[in-house]
């Protein structure tokens, strides 16, 4: 996992690097830029592309005049230079880059006032105004070349973060910044890259290593993780030889009612091609005919029958469609004291009833999207209070509290917040969270800590969402098909030896 910092963190790992290692300052920011080249040369390997790249006078400016001078290094012959003379102030490092990039034939202009600024004819625009260092929202002469810039139309690159964009705290909604179509970020993407606020300033984010001491970045206090592959390899464990089914677990899925039975087939889906030993679905009689058309592996078990076999399930997933079945709840919570998952309606029902949520068994797992989330512990007005709440309330509740997103943060009893880096909006429609609630109850059933379970299931839903939208180019990825896609992701990321 990878620790995200705050911009005063990474501003401490720059000077903390600059101490202890034997660098100055201005070769870190020629690592950082070279850094930025190299990705800058992936997405536009033309060189014949006119590029204009808007410079303020802080180190992002300065990180923007060495970039300048070698793109030209590496034969981009159409660069030129705005500099934003807005402030007296100037870095260090900007004036040695200036001075260096006075040695080039390279075009430099200079604006002391946002007024009147010339049409952009270049291709392609690298936002280099402001960086971490923003501390105000931007005003007068900056927001003026900042809405220009966007006015052109042209693709923007941005220098490790979107002018005017904060990179950690409360987002405000109507705040003016650059709208990147890359960002390139140095060391770690910061964290507002992950908050739906930011969407319109950040489309992509690439994350380069510019050489900051990385043991210093992960012992730094961070309640933000971001989960990697390499952890998925470190928790996942390979079907083991001679195994049989009631080695994989016996999982219950508790859902569905006359009308929203599709709900529960998808749950039970995902559960049995997540690989539970055995899965049974607790649907109503209604059911039974498509169960066995659509899920013929998938047993059969009536409310009744449930009174008496509670103790046989290793795992229960409960609420996607439930309906008018809630009771099941409180029954659910009555008998058993394994962890459970609690999605859909189930989350609905405990906002009704908030006394309940202090019954649930210890490190459940609950997955509201953004409004479930908000019922259940009241309404937010921004992702960075919510993702507060949720931290809050998992260390107080002793939960799991998954809340999803196209990055879902998970929010642990012990105050870590972990992101998952899957998944994209091709996966955004109806029936996707059941496949989710699913997949979890799978892995709890499997063995696998709650923890674990919730990293895994996380991880693999969105692999398996990016396997099909990018791999097999589907711009929509239906709940179904994603099920389906399940087996061979985890193939895919874990070939049997
Ligand atoms: N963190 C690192 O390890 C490295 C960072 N580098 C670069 O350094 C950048 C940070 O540089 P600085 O700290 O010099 O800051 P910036 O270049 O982001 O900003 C310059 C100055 O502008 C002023 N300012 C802030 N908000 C403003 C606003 N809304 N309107 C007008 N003025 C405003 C502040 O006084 C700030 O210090 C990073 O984003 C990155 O691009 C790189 O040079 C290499 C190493
Ligand atoms: N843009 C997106 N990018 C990545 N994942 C997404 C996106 N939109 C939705 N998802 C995922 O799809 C699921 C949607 O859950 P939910 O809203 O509960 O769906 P439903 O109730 O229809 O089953 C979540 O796991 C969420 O992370
Ligand atoms: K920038």
């Amino acid at each position: 996992m990878k620790t995200i910092l705050t911009a005063a963190q990474t501003r401490e790992a720059d000077r903390y690097t600059i101490e202890t290692t034997p660098i100055a300052s201005i070769d870190l920011m020629e690592n950082a830029s070279l850094a930025f080249v190299t990705v800058f040369m992936q997405l536009y390997p033309d060189k014949n592309t006119q590029v204009l790249i808007c410079c303020g006078t802080g180190n992002n400016g300065g990180d923007g005049l060495a970039i300048a001078r070698l793109l030209q290094e590496h034969s981009y012959d159409g660069v030129a230079v705005w500099i934003a003379r807005f402030s007296e102030r100037e870095s260090d490092e900007f004036a040695t880059n200036v001075a260096r990039l006075y040695n080039t034939p390279i075009p430099i202009t200079e604006f002391f006032t946002g007024d009147e600024l010339p049409a952009i004819r270049q291709r392609v625009v690298i936002d280099a105004l402001l960086g971490s260092g923003l501390n105000k929202p931007l005003q007068g002469d900056w927001l003026r070349m900042v809405e220009h810039i966007n006015q052109a139309g042209k693709p923007i690159v941005a220098v490790d973060i979107p002018t005017g964009l904060r990179a950690d705290g409360m987002l405000p909604q109507e705040e003016p910044t650059i709208q990147a179509h890359h960002v390139i970020s140095f060391q770690r993407p910061k964290l507002s890259f992950f908050f739906p606020e930011s969407a319109n300033a950040v489309e992509r984010f690439h994350v380069v290593d510019i050489g900051l001491n990385e043991p210093f970045i992960e012992k730094l206090p961070s309640d933000f993780k971001l989960i990697e592959s390499s952890d998925i390899q470190q928790i996942y464990r390979n079907r083991k030889p001679f195994s049989h089914k009631g080695t994989y677990g016996h999982a219950l899925i508790i859902a569905g009612d006359t009308n929203t039975l599709g709900a529960a087939l998808l749950a039970c889906g995902a559960c049995l091609y997540s690989g539970a030993g055995l899965t049974s679905a607790c649907i109503p009689p209604t059911g039974l005919t498509a169960l066995n058309a659509h899920l013929p592996e998938v047993m059969y078990c009536t409310e009744e029958e449930l009174l008496t076999m509670w103790d046989r399930f290793d795992a229960i997933g409960i609420g996607p469609g439930l309906g008018q079945r809630i009771s099941l709840l409180e029954d659910c919570m009555a008998h058993t004291h394994k962890p459970m998952v609690v999605d859909a309606d189930a989350l609905t029902f405990l906002s009704q009833n908030k006394g309940l949520v202090d019954g649930l068994p210890k490190h459940s797992i609950l997955t509201p999207h953004m409004k479930e989330f908000d019922r259940l512990f009241g309404a937010h007005d921004s992702w960075w209070d919510r993702v507060q709440t949720a931290r809050e309330q998992a260390m107080a509740l002793q939960l799991i509290i998954l809340l999803k997103n196209q990055y879902t943060f998970i929010a642990l009893p012990d105050g870590n917040v972990l992101i998952n880096p899957t998944g994209n909006p091709a996966m955004a429609s109806g029936g996707m969270g059941d496949v989710l609630t699913g997949m979890l109850t799978a892995f709890l059933a499997q063995g696998y800590p709650p923890r674990d379970a919730a990293i895994l299931a996380c991880y693999l839903h969105g692999a398996a969402g990016d396997r099909l939208a990018t791999d097999s180019g589907m711009a929509v990825v239906p709940a179904r098909q994603l099920i389906q896609a399940i087996p061979s992701t985890f193939g895919n990321l874990f070939p049997p030896h």
